[in-house]
């Protein structure tokens, strides 16, 4: 083993014991009796020379003969004792356990790192880590540690043994690692580079179908279902090169060292003839000598199968540790909680991570408490961007946001959260039930609370509807809900919720307009008494707001009433001006 690989097996012991956790001195003392396990087992290998040598003795020796055996016989049990111990972890199932514990952990992570470090990973890409990379790398372990130990362990302990009772034997057996390091090296430096481009080429191939599959109702619409697949058949190219390369770089290493061993075989076997008839070797030697190199054999053919696990293992742990690493949001101390629920940014200068342009520009702004305001300007201009940071997507790298004066760096994400709730556009339902799927608002609601809060955002009619009412599950109805419908189900959330702070990402713009009148009446009830910021395309929705927000180039170019800024005839005026004719024109053509 080189010394980068030694290195890379003590970091995978160590991210194992941190994983383990609480299990990890378990997993201390389980290798630990491996390591005393596979001693005992070369001792009683390294026994069987002086064993044969002495039935092969012109003179048999029965008591010595006995004592030999006897002795093999016990460091066998107690080999297999330990054995029994040191699998403990597998048959006590807390190997599972703490596999569990890490998709726990990770599930946990991914809850709570920010948003913006989220998005760098593909849905796949994240699947595959909790799916794939826990098993390969912690169950793994479990499997492969006894074996790692036996290979490590037995040859070594069986040669140093061989020393004390022959030292030219102990040569002889030598005699194949000059060949077998330098295979084991170079089969390693090959299937490293397979292993770990073959999770990547796995987890590529996963993405791309998630994303493929997700698409697919768009790409059936515009006929593009063959040409889109390119990336999908991309990833499936590359898994595909990528294990025919593997596989000739795990085999063909497999194949010369297992040469190699045969080879070694007859070299003994000769040069132990040449020495019987020298008279300088006994029969009962060169049979201990091939048994042992037998013994031998086994462990040197399985060290590369062993090693290519270990290289699945460790580029798995990469994967996970790389996760586990993200770093979390730090609470500013001493934590605070805001008495209201004004918003304020001060100075603040945002870009997101590899832009080198701000997407918001030393950006100060004011949303009053229990006010509506309402944020507008072109496609582009940081109106996402402001609400994202006031769900602290990420810290704008200059200036604070404030909430009820308190900069919300002072709040426990879950803290900061329990404050807002967010009406998106597409609203996300889970494959559960109806009523399962309102409750996320609060898992703790009550039927009745339920029952209140649907009615209030005129979802109770349309649930009624469905063949098992609040049972029914998202997944029986399909795609059957309108988007108004997803909509109100999506304000029953956010109702029962009761966050003292509502943002509405344009929910109404995708739909007809009747379903926009319900979603609005809806709309009405949640957004009473509640600090509500707004993001509209559309000028006249909003005409009745406490403020509005114009941004431009991530700065706020001005603001007021809809009556203030129309008399002001500046952006927004000529941004109203030019919907209006839209809208004229739209009604003279639909007459035509
Ligand atoms: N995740 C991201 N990574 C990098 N750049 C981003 C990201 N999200 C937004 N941007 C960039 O930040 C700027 C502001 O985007 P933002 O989404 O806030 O605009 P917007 O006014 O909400 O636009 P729209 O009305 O089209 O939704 C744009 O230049 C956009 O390209």
């Amino acid at each position: 083993m080189n010394s980068e690989k030694v290195s890379s097996f003590k970091e995978s012991y160590k991210t194992t014991l941190n994983i383990a956790g609480k299990s990890s001195n378990l997993v201390k003392r389980s290798f630990l009796y491996f390591i005393i396990a596979y001693i005992f087992q070369g001792i009683a290998f390294a026994l069987f020379f002086p064993l044969l040598n002495n039935i092969f003795q012109i003179e048999f020796n029965l008591k010595e003969t006995l004592f030999w055996l006897g002795a093999i016989c016990i460091f066998s049990l107690c080999s297999f004792f330990f054995r029994w111990l040191g699998s403990n972890f597998q048959y006590s199932k807390e190997i599972v356990q703490i596999t569990h514990n890490l998709r726990v952990k990770l599930g946990e992570k991914i809850k709570t790192m920010p948003l913006q470090s989220l998005y760098r990973y593909r849905t796949g890409e994240l699947n595959s880590i909790l799916a794939q990379n826990v098993d390969e790398s912690i169950l793994h372990m479990g499997i492969v540690s006894g074996m790692f130990f036996e290979v490590a362990i037995v040859p070594l302990v069986i040669i140093i043994a061989t020393f004390f009772i022959d030292p030219s034997m102990a040569i002889a057996l030598l005699i194949a690692f000059p060949f077998a390091i330098p295979i084991y090296n170079w089969s390693r430096k090959k299937t490293k580079w397979d292993k770990t481009e073959g999770i990547k080429a796995h987890a590529n191939l996963e993405a791309d179908t998630i994303e493929y599959i997700q698409g697919l109702p768009i790409l059936r619409a515009v006929n593009q279902v063959g040409e889109n697949a390119q990336n999908l058949q991309k990833s499936i190219a590359n898994l595909r090169e990528v294990q025919k390369k593997g596989l000739f770089a795990s085999t063909f290493p497999m194949i010369i060292m297992n040469t190699l061993i045969e080879f070694l075989f007859l070299f003994i076997l000769v040069l132990g003839s040449i020495y019987i008839t020298k008279g300088e070797f006994s029969i009962g030697a060169l049979i201990a000598l091939l048994i042992i190199l037998g013994r031998l054999s086994e462990p040197l053919a399985n060290f590369l199968a062993v090693a290519s696990v270990l290289d699945i293992m460790e580029a798995s742990f990469k994967n996970i540790q790389k996760l586990l690493e993200v770093k979390e949001f730090f609470v500013k101390e001493p934590k605070q909680r805001p008495k209201e629920f004004n918003i304020n940014f001060e100075n603040v200068d945002f870009a997101y991570e590899g832009n080198t342009k701000n997407s918001l520009e030393n950006l100060s702004l004011e949303i009053k408490d229990k006010s509506l305001t309402a944020i507008v300007g072109p496609s582009g201009s940081g109106k996402t961007t402001i609400t994202k940071l006031i769900m602290r997507y990420d810290d704008p790298q200059k200036g604070v946001v404030k909430i009820g004066g308190v900069d919300i760096r002072k709040m426990k994400q879950t803290t900061l959260m329990s404050y807002i709730s967010v009406v998106f556009q597409d609203v996300y339902l889970f494959d559960d039930t109806i009523l399962n799927n309102i409750r996320m608002g609060k898992p703790n609601a009550s039927d009745e609370e339920v029952l209140v809060a649907s009615k209030a955002a005129f979802c109770h009619e349309f649930v009624s509807r469905l063949p098992h009412g609040y049972e029914t599950k998202v997944g029986e109805i399909g795609g059957s809900l309108s988007g108004g419908e997803r909509q109100r189900i999506s304000i029953v959330r956010a109702i029962l919720k009761d966050a003292p702070i509502v943002i509405l990402d344009e929910p109404t713009s995708a739909l007809d307009t009747e379903s926009e009148v319900a979603v609005q009446n809806a709309l009405d009830k949640l957004i009473k008494n509640k600090t509500v910021i707004v993001i509209a395309h559309r000028l006249s929705t909003i005409s009745h707001a406490d403020n509005i927000l114009v941004v431009e180039d991530g700065q706020i170019k001005e603001y007021g009433t809809h009556q203030e800024l129309i008399e002001k005839k500046e952006k927004y005026y000529s941004m109203f001006q030019a919907q209006q004719r839209v809208k004229e024109w739209d009604v003279k053509s639909n007459i035509e």
